[in-house]
Parts: structure tokens; sequence; C-alpha cells
């Protein structure tokens, strides 16, 4: 049984460095990097460790020693985690633990705010304590609230700089000098030889868990009344020699990076890190594209963050690297190869399957190379169009064109930011990996995004959304006398209808990706337009899991996933077109950068007349109003 928690008073002390989410501390500490348990590790090292709320008996947190328990199958029981099997001696996170003990590394120490054993009042959800080394590791018997006794591996850690004051306790035992300190009784075993020291308070016992002598003189007490074991106090007070240099310490507390230094362009991985506000020590993460933020309410650290112009040969080398990934696929997918498939022929995309794909449609409109790829559903029937439009040079340099919009996005701030996902806790809040800012009417996206007026949008987002109305209306013409020729058949979509009244901006750095979704949204329209700026990507179409009439024509893989059925590049410049709302029943979609700055411009035509609320049509109204300052941008291809 856990002890019920005691009034505490709060520490005189702050905690340098603290978070109230768990991705704060992910985000901000190259020393505790860990969505998941309670141990950071790398190169199999632990360099964190997060106590919280799944403290034993008989752990300890006191100013200068801590002592933690790792490993073993837990349960949840009437709220309580609850131990019911012994920790094994060869989990990751216990060998990983040897190996720091041995390498004498420092591993810093976070307590979580449900620790039960917290010596003050928590000051905040996560609060790091400080550099720890680790002193003794150990197996120990415990009886579980189930009242079966298993095996736990303990962890003693003590504190690195004994002279500094624990902000945690600043009145508890710090003891300075080592040679000051107690020491225990140590025993080499009569069975084993190996030597214990003596944990407990009472007698020593053999601590070798393959010895048969393990536990030895404790079995009595383990049976009569197992809570009267104590550690001994000249265990807990002893202090070991310190085994690492103060000067040879990592920053407990990191300094803002330093990009400049670093060679950072500014969208790349390094820059992307969150950061520890050098005011108030609050972890946080990258939330906004533009700017640094400090995610503590109280605190209004703000800075713009350093993002250079990416020149444009860096994407021409990105352009080549992807080329070449998509060439060894489709030679892989055999997309090239078949020549005798005629029609179905396709030099562009890596992934096609010809018995899914089965029509298909190359043309040149106003300088852009024009594919079409039909979408059946399941029975080969035409349910939707994805049309592609290829850019070029001209088209990206021309006035306005893909390459001012680009170079305009890199400079502007037109608010984008990453938005939670929904589901979470604040502690456990979730963001998502790319930046997001929504114009015109609201759109319901997985996240809920910001929405801003047209009429408040950078002209930017006017010339996308021209180009997009241009590309939406060519590539359902296109489509609709395809079809008239080669498939008439009623289940093909209606024409577009109506112009895009929303537009969602997406911004990528590297290694941000979307995933697999789909944008079938009940309020949408049957036309989604995208342009793509900057960076490559590469966008896929797969048949829904559920989907079962495409198999025995689309591979699955190993998660019961279909295979791709389609995987296209997209480059600077160019514009897509999905056309059909069922495609958004059948199929998913996901984009992956592959470059390190993308922006991305989707449109929509979101129907008022279907949205939830009075609020929301109104709002969609005025904020999805095309303003006259658009027609300076109206596109018609050239
Ligand atoms: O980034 C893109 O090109 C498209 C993103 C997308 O699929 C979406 O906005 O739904
Ligand atoms: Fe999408």
């Amino acid at each position: 049984m856990l002890a019920e928690p005691t009034v505490i008073a709060p520490s005189p002390l702050r905690p340098e460095v603290w978070s109230n989410k768990r991705g704060g501390l992910c985000e901000a500490l190259d020393y505790y990097n860990a969505y998941k348990g309670s141990i950071y590790t790398s190169g199999r090292i632990v360099r964190g460790v997060l106590l919280d709320g799944e403290a034993d008996r008989l752990d300890i947190f006191s100013a200068q020693v801590i002592i933690a328990s790792v490993g073993g199958g837990r349960i949840k029981e009437n709220g309580v985690m609850v131990r019911t099997q012994d920790s094994a001696d060869n989990s990751v996170g216990i060998e990983s633990v040897f190996r720091t003990w041995e390498a004498r590394t420092p591993v810093a120490i976070i307590a979580g705010k449900n620790h039960p054993k917290y010596p003050c009042t928590p000051p905040a959800v996560y609060a790091v304590l400080d550099f720890f080394h680790i002193t003794n590791v150990w197996k120990e018997v415990e009886l579980t609230a189930r009242g079966q006794f298993v095996k736990v591996w303990r962890i003693r850690f003590e504190k690195v700089d004994l002279n500094k004051i624990s902000w945690w306790q600043p009145n508890g035992l710090h003891i300075s000098d080592a040679s000051a300190a107690p020491i225990p009784t140590v025993k080499a075993c009569d069975h084993c030889q190996v030597q214990s020291v003596q944990v407990f308070s009472k007698v020593w016992t053999c601590l070798n868990h393959s010895c048969e002598a393990y536990y030895s003189g404790l079995s009595d007490i383990l049976a009569r009344d197992p809570s009267s074991l104590v550690y001994s106090s000249a265990f807990i007070n002893q202090r070991n020699p310190n085994p690492i240099a103060l000067g040879s310490l990592p920053d407990l507390k990191p300094p803002m990076p330093d990009l400049i230094a670093l060679g950072s362009h500014g969208t790349d991985l390094i820059s992307r890190r969150g950061f520890v506000c050098q005011l108030c020590g609050c972890c946080n993460r990258r939330v906004y594209w533009s700017h640094l933020v400090c995610e503590n309410k109280s605190c209004n650290f703000t800075q713009p963050a350093q993002i250079f112009p990416y020149p444009l040969a860096a994407i021409d080398n990105e352009i080549q690297l992807m080329g070449n990934f998509m060439a060894r696929k489709s030679t892989r997918n055999g997309v090239n190869q078949n020549v005798l498939m005629g029609p179905l022929y396709d030099p562009y995309a890596s992934v096609l399957n010809r018995h899914c794909l089965t029509t298909m449609n190359t043309l040149d409109i106003c300088g852009y190379k024009v594919r079409q790829y039909i979408l059946p559903d399941n029975m080969g029937r035409p349910i939707g169009s994805f049309t592609l439009f290829i850019s070029n040079p001209n088209i990206n340099a021309a006035v306005n064109g893909p390459t001012y919009m680009f170079n305009e996005l890199e400079r502007a701030d037109i608010g984008l930011k990453r938005n939670t996902v929904a589901g979470g806790t604040e502690q456990y809040e979730g963001l998502s990996r790319h930046f997001q800012q929504n114009f015109g009417a609201k759109y319901k996206f997985a996240v809920s995004v910001q929405s801003k007026g047209f009429s408040e949008a950078h002209p930017v987002i006017l010339m996308g959304l021209q180009r997009l109305i241009w590309a939406g209306k060519v590539a359902v013409d296109v489509t609709t006398q395809v079809l008239a020729v080669h498939a008439p058949h009623e289940h093909f979509p209606p024409p577009m209808g109506n112009d895009f009244n929303e537009l969602l901006a997406l911004g990528y750095r590297e290694s941000d990706s979307i995933r697999y979704h789909d944008d079938g949204e009940k309020e949408l329209g049957p036309t989604v337009a995208a342009l793509s700026l900057g960076s490559p990507s590469t966008m896929k179409f797969r048949p829904k899991k559920a989907e079962t009439g495409f198999d025995g024509i689309v591979k699955r893989n190993s998660l019961g996933d279909f295979d791709a059925i389609l995987e296209v590049p997209m480059k600077h410049g160019d514009m897509m077109v999905m056309h059909g709302s069922r495609i958004h029943g059948i199929y998913e979609h996901s984009v992956e950068p592959r470059g390190e700055r993308r922006f991305s411009l989707t449109s929509r035509f979101v129907d008022p007349a279907k949205m939830a609320s009075d609020e929301d049509r109104a709002a969609a109204r005025v904020n999805g109003a095309i303003p006259a300052a658009a027609a300076a941008y109206a596109y018609n291809g050239f």
C-alpha cells in the first residue's frame, strides 16, 4: 500500500527546469526524450529517469539520495498500479541501468507530481531534480497489494553535486563531505562469496538473487511483518566517491541553441527542437512556425525564429534525390517495365497498380504537363480522379508565381502553428507534427485549426486560391470529358459546382509528414486542390483497410494495411486535384515531404448548408468571401 499523502509545505526554492507537459520535457531536454515509460536511454545508457506515481513503499525521495524501482509487470487495480510479476533480469531497461552504473555516467532525475514521497508541494507536473550517479543496483522481494511476493530491481542514486542545496528538500540532510558520512556494513555471503551491502536496518542478507542464500534471515520478517523492513540509515546516508567531474556534467538547463553557430537554415531538425525558457525554466515545445514562445502562461518570453532563405539549389538537390529514390522504387515495382500495358505505361509514378487504375491521361495545358489517374471502386467503376499539374521553370519564375510565393511565405508570419490533437489531457497533450493555418470557412481537419478571413489573408494566400480555383475547374472539366468518352458511368461525381471558400496552409520542416487520412468531412464539396511550394514530396493513395473488395488486387502489409496503389512526386509549383467525394470513402492518402522546407496550400468548398451551427455558417460567409483584392491575382494558367 502506498502511504497516505501528508500535507506538505511548498519549498522556498524553485526548480531550475520544469514542465507541465510531457511533450515539453521530450522536445526541450536532451536527457529526457521518452513519451512513455520512466527511463530514457540513448546509446543503451540511461540519460534520464522520471519518477512519478508508480513508486513503491520502500522508495526514497530525500535531499541527496533517491531509491527507485524499475521493471516488473504491473496492472491497474482499484486505481493503483500493482505489480504482478518479477522484474526480468534481461529487460532492455535493467541492462541499460547496469551499463550506466558501470559507465559511471550522470543520470538526470525528474520528479512527477504524483510521487507519493514528494518531500514538498510539487511545483509543477514535472520538475527536474538534478544529476545523480548510480551507487547500487539490487533485487528485492516485495509484498504487493495483492498479497503476492514479487522481485523488483531497486536503484540507489546519489546526487553528483553534494554542495548544491536540493530545492525539493532544502532543510533535508545535506552531506557535502563523503568522508563524514556513515559507512554501511558490507559482508561476503558464506554461500556464494559475493559481497552485499546491508540495505535493511534489521539484518544483513545476501542480495545475490541467484544464490541459494538470497534473502536468508528475512523470510520470517517477510512472512510476519514485511512493513517492518526499512532501509538502514547508514545505507541511506552513506556518500560514495563521486565518479563524475562537475565540469563535465551536461547542462541541466540547456541554453538557447545558437542556430547560426550550428549552421542551421531554420527548418532543419536541429532547429525544430523545443527549448528551456531562460526566464522561467519552463520546457517548451516548438509550437509556432515563426516564433519561439514560452508555454508558461505567466511568462512572456517570445523570440522570432531564425529562418533563413532556403536556396532553390537545395530544392533542386532534393528533387534529384527524390528522383533517384522513385526510380529505384518504380523499377522494383515494374511500373516502367511493362510497355505492353500501353496506355498504362507511366514514367512518372513510382507505384501504379494497373489492375486498379484503369484510365490514364497525359495532356499539355498552359505549359503544365497534366497527368490524370482515374480511381475506381473495388468493382473497377470510376469514382473519382486524381490530377497532377506538373509545373516548369517558366511557370515557377513568373510574376507572382510559385517561387515568388515560396519566398514570401519564408519571410511572412501567416500564423502557422502546430495544433493539439484531440483526446489528450493537458499533461499528455499531443501536437500535430506539421504547422497549420486555415483561411476562409472553418474546416475541421483531424485537429481543430484556427481560421482567418480571406480579407485578412496575406496576398500569397489569395494568389494560391486563384491558382487552385483554376486548377480545380480544369481538372474537373478534363475528368468529365475523358469519362464521357471512355467510361460513362452513373457513379462518377458531379462537376465541381462551387468555387472554393477555404484554404489550408501547411508548413513542413525536415522530416515532417502527414500520415494516411482522407479529406472526407461531410461538409466538403467533391473537389480538393493543393499547390506545392518549396521542397518536393511524394503523395500516396491506398484503399482503406476495411475495403476487402481490393483483396486479391492489392497486397496488404504485415499490419493488414493495403500497399499504395499510386505514388507520385509533387514538386515546387505543382498542383494536384482530387475530384470525387467517394474517393475519401474508399481511399486514404498521405504526403511525405522529401526535403527541409515545404508549404502546401490546399483548397476546398465547405458547404455552409451542412455546417453544424448558425454561428459557423455566418463565419463561413464572412471569412470565406473572396475580397476584391483577389481579382489582381486572377489566374487562367498563364
Ligand atoms: O501537403 C499536401 O500537399 C496535402 C496535405 C493534405 O493531404 C491535406 O491537407 O489534407
Ligand atoms: Fe488530405
